[in-house]
């Protein structure tokens, strides 16, 4: 269990992790997210005893990370790829490490094994591909079969194979009761990872849920219209109660009826139809709209045009009646 209370950090006048109050919880994937910039590196690097708080603490099984006798033995980390001294064999980075902390050697060859590597433990990770080196830095998290993981963006760059790979591992050590604690910026890949979702924006905790909680809230789904006849339909609709949303592009979104139904009502009252098409709000499009405030680098075209949303669709214009 990693707990974090009033956890804050400042660098000079910028405040990169602002008061972080949550609990990391044993036995599931939580996802860790937040736009680029949010802190989510800066509150790992403090659970770790990397960086100091400016204020606030984080305790890992009871105690502040300093306090952790081995503390390889409680917590593993994969922060950065390729973090590993080039001289020397991939066997050799893992026995220095092991010896620094009391970890038994045979330990070596099980994580090897455990992440594919053992084929290639002489070799020097200089040579390494980026999912070797990733694969390399989960080992050296695994080392001391420590009961809490910590991965900070451990995907990035690594083709649809290792990503599988990576994500079935991490199930794995949380179907074993371990804490499993990963960053990312993308909500689509936590969707299939994570159970558990903590979001931050510029420091700040926005979302501590479920992941079926935030799917249930965020998935919503409609139906996409589209008709020359845009004010008739809208009027056969509203004769059964529902009021569609217009887009700026002239759809409409309908909410609270069948596809099925839209058609046959279009068919009674001879509306043309261009488009009818059920449609679900992706979870990457909700997790934008909450961290839409505290994006801190925005690309020019969008950062100039008050209001736009990042996605099709994301947020629909009302039309005046
Ligand atoms: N050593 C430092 N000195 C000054 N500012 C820093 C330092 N480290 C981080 N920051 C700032 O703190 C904020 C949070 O950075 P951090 O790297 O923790 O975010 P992140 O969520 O991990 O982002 P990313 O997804 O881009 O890695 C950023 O504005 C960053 O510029």
């Amino acid at each position: 269990m990693i707990e974090l209370r009033g956890l804050t950090k400042r660098y000079g006048d910028k405040t990169a992790v602002d008061h972080l109050t949550f609990s990391v919880r044993p036995g599931v994937v939580t996802g860790f997210l937040g736009p680029n910039g949010a802190g989510k590196s800066t509150t790992m690097r403090m659970m770790l005893g990397l960086d100091s708080p400016t204020s606030g603490d984080v305790h890992i099984d009871g105690k502040r990370y300093d306090q952790l006798r081995d503390p390889l033995n409680h917590i593993g980390a994969l922060l950065e790829a390729k973090a590993v001294h080039g001289g020397r064999s991939a066997y050799n980075h893992l026995l220095c490490m092991a010896q620094a902390n009391n970890i038994p050697k045979k330990r070596i060859g099980t994580v090897l094994d455990l992440v594919g590597l053992s084929d290639v433990s002489k070799k020097r990770p200089k040579g390494f591909s980026l999912g070797m080196g990733q694969r390399l830095g989960i080992a050296a998290a695994l080392l001391g079969d420590p009961k809490i993981l910590m991965f900070d963006e451990p995907v990035n760059g690594l083709d649809p194979e290792g990503i599988q790979w990576i994500r079935n591992l991490m199930k794995h050590l949380a179907s074993e009761g371990r804490t499993v604690f990963v960053s990312s910026h993308l909500m689509s890949e936590m969707a299939l990872t994570a159970e558990h979702l903590v979001v931050i924006g510029r420091g700040k905790l926005l979302a501590d849920t479920s992941m079926a909680d935030f799917i249930a809230k965020n998935s919503r789904s409609f139906v996409r219209v589209r008709t020359p006849q845009p004010e008739r339909m809208r009027d056969v609709l509203g004769s059964v109660g529902v009021m569609p949303v217009f887009e700026q592009d002239g759809g409409m979104q309908v909410e609270g009826i069948e596809p099925a139904r839209i058609g046959e009502l279009a068919a009674w009252y001879q509306v043309v139809l261009h488009e009818l098409s059920p449609q679900k709000a992706s979870l990457e499009e909700a997790f934008m709209q909450l961290t839409a405030e505290s994006v801190e680098y925005v690309a020019r075209d969008q950062a100039s045009q008050p209001g736009r949303q990042p996605d099709r669709g994301a947020k629909p214009v009302r039309r005046k009646r």
